[in-house]
């Protein structure tokens, strides 16, 4: 039987996962129909860490986590299904523009999450970046440049690795924060973590 991969940054954001199915503590967990990978935050350690872990034996992977939101419609504490999510950084600083990657002629920077899954939750496009965004010029760049709903430091590295080995892709994340001026006291984490953790012990009782 072919399983799903559950993909997080950090073990905090699927505690409830890993008490709902009873898993062992470990960065990698297996329960009967899905396994749950733990890469540590940021591109780099999600990348090494999928390139290690992700295989044919895998049919789904779902990415996960907490994200910030620009757009203020979004409540904090909902969840989004993010469709579509870029490497905002990669490319080139021109002066005052910005050359992506496929500008440069080096391939893209925008990777889709393909599946036959439908859901009830919004669709959006989002950014991921290796710093969170916290300055109002950078802020206001990244909207004017790619339009996006959310931020994370993972996304568009699973949605990456998905497309590379042609596995099936989710991302799903919980607004944790508006995208502004650095403010902790205004995140809403344990709610967005909750939140997430409803959906995903449904979603993965459900599918089995
Ligand atoms: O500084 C702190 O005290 C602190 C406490 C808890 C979490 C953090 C993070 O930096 C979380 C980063 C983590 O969450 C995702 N995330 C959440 N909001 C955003 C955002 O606005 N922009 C980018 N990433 C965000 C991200 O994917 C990381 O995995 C800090």
């Amino acid at each position: 039987m072919m399983k799903t991969l559950v993909v997080a940054a950090t073990k905090a954001e699927l505690t409830f996962l890993y008490q709902h199915f009873n898993l062992d503590d470990g960065d990698f967990a297996e329960a009967k129909n899905f396994d749950i990978l733990i890469t540590g935050i940021g591109m780099v350690a999600t990348a090494f860490a999928l390139g290690k872990h992700l295989t044919h034996k895998y049919k789904l992977v779902i990415n996960l986590g907490i994200a910030g939101s620009f757009d203020r419609n979004i409540e904090l504490g909902s969840l989004v299904n993010i469709t579509e999510d870029t490497f905002a950084e990669l490319g080139a600083e021109d002066g005052e523009n910005f050359l992506t990657i496929t500008d440069l002629g080096f391939g893209e920077n925008t990777y889709k999450a393909k599946n036959d899954i439908s859901l009830q939750l919004p669709e959006v496009s989002g950014v991921t970046v290796n710093r969170i965004s916290g300055n109002v010029k950078n802020i206001r760049n990244l909207i004017e440049r790619l339009n996006p709903s959310t931020e994370s430091m993972e996304g568009a590295a699973v949605l990456f690795a998905c497309q590379q080995e042609r596995i099936d892709c989710l991302q799903i994340r919980s607004i944790s924060n508006y995208v502004e001026p650095r403010n902790k006291d205004r995140w809403k984490i344990g709610l967005a973590i909750k939140n997430l953790n409803d959906w995903a012990n449904a979603f993965l009782t459900d599918m089995n």
